[in-house]
């Protein structure tokens, strides 16, 4: 009989980034392999790019911070989802589950628990999310992006196995970004990316001080979902909502990178050396997971820091400048970076767990 493995992450591509990398050397391997998502998130979508994957959609709700509505009926959504998640692994029966967090996996990694299915969870913040550490007690092992991320976990279950990134990424072609983008190889080329769900704070920075950026770069701005700007269509500067084919020829072309500090995006910009500024979502609007992101590669000298409460025009403009000058010293210390092969070291812990 075929080997079984259950995947779940969701919320936004970063909780499933790291599923998507791992899924075809599944596949691949001979594994059936099923996907537990939410039923309308963005996990259902990059998923079904993927072939000889089932997707089942389960009912999921947000654990919040603030005050919504929603916060009455989601813990009920979030039970529903848990009934779902155990009936159909109890019949599915996989060796092995692999959450990747966000909202959607608390459900899946309950309902696994309960059919005493193992649970690997992988985190690729430097600080746990709140769906991470909500799974830990019900979880095996804890593969981990960051080093640093070891201490904040119960001591026999983290593993740190550094970044995987995606292999696809890895193939970018330059000369098809200029194509793509229309660009000419006279200025330097900008690679503005909001996470990847945009960020109105960087899109707005962006946009106040285009005239002036555009006499030295040329911008690719991915701005996230709905917030193109029709105003601000000129030549240098082309916008997307997102990006997924063409992702790999846009860094592959990019000089310097703008962007929100998310643990896979980063990950990738080091990977492909590409010298970034980043702007890391605040405190205010996020647990502050992102800061801490970006302080760890500070330290490394992979990238300079603009947090948001000191973004203003000027100071955007000037740490693009800076981040300019410094570019030639931090793809050094890039290029010397340790990379390790952090996908084969999370699917011998997969291997191991679902023996
Ligand atoms: C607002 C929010 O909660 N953000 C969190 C979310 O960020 P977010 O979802 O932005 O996650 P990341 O930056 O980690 O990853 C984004 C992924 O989307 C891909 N991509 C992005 C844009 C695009 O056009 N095309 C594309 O393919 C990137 O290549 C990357 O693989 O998850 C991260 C990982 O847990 C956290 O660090 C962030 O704090």
């Amino acid at each position: 009989m075929k080997k079984r493995i259950a995947f779940t992450g969701g919320g936004s591509a970063g909780h499933v980034t790291v599923n998507l990398a791992l899924i075809p050397h599944f596949i691949r391997a001979g594994w059936e392999v099923v996907y537990i998502g939410s039923l309308t998130g963005i996990e259902r979508e990059l998923v079904s790019g993927l072939t000889g994957v089932q997707y089942v959609g389960i009912s999921s709700g947000k654990l919040r911070r603030y005050f919504d509505w929603k916060n009455i009926t989601d813990p009920l959504r979030v039970t529903k989802g848990v009934w779902q998640a155990y009936r159909f692994l109890r019949k599915w029966k996989p060796q092995v589950i692999f959450s990747k967090g966000g909202f959607v996996s608390v459900p899946v990694v309950l309902g696994g628990w309960l059919n005493r299915q193992p649970v690997v969870i992988h985190e690729s913040d430097l600080t746990p999310g709140l769906a991470n550490r909500l799974a830990t007690p019900f979880a095996s092992k804890i593969c981990v992006t960051f080093p640093e991320t070891i201490a904040h976990l119960p001591e026999e279950k983290g593993v740190h196995v550094g970044a995987v990134v995606r292999e696809d990424l890895k193939q970018g072609n330059r000369d098809q970004g200029f194509t793509f983008c229309g660009f000419t190889k006279k200025k330097p080329v900008l690679l503005v990316m909001g996470g990847s769900l945009g960020a109105r704070r960087i899109n707005e920075a962006v946009r106040s001080n285009l005239p002036k950026l555009l006499e030295t770069y040329q911008i690719v701005h991915i701005c996230g979902k709905g917030q193109v700007d029709e105003q601000s269509k000129l030549a240098g500067y082309r916008q997307f909502e997102y990006v997924q084919d063409e992702l790999a020829d846009l860094i592959a072309m990019a000089d310097l990178v703008i962007s929100r500090a998310g643990s896979n995006a980063i990950f990738e910009f080091l990977a492909m050396q590409k010298p970034m500024l980043l702007i890391p979502l605040s405190k205010a609007a996020s647990r502050g997971d992102q800061i801490v992101n970006a302080r760890s590669f500070e330290k490394q000298g992979f990238c300079h820091v603009l947090e948001e409460e000191d973004l203003t025009n000027d100071a955007f403009t000037q740490a693009i400048t800076s981040l300019r000058e410094n570019c030639t010293a931090i793809a050094t210390r890039m290029q010397q970076a340790n990379e390790q092969d952090a996908l084969r070291h999370v699917i011998a812990v997969l291997q191991e767990i679902a023996h």
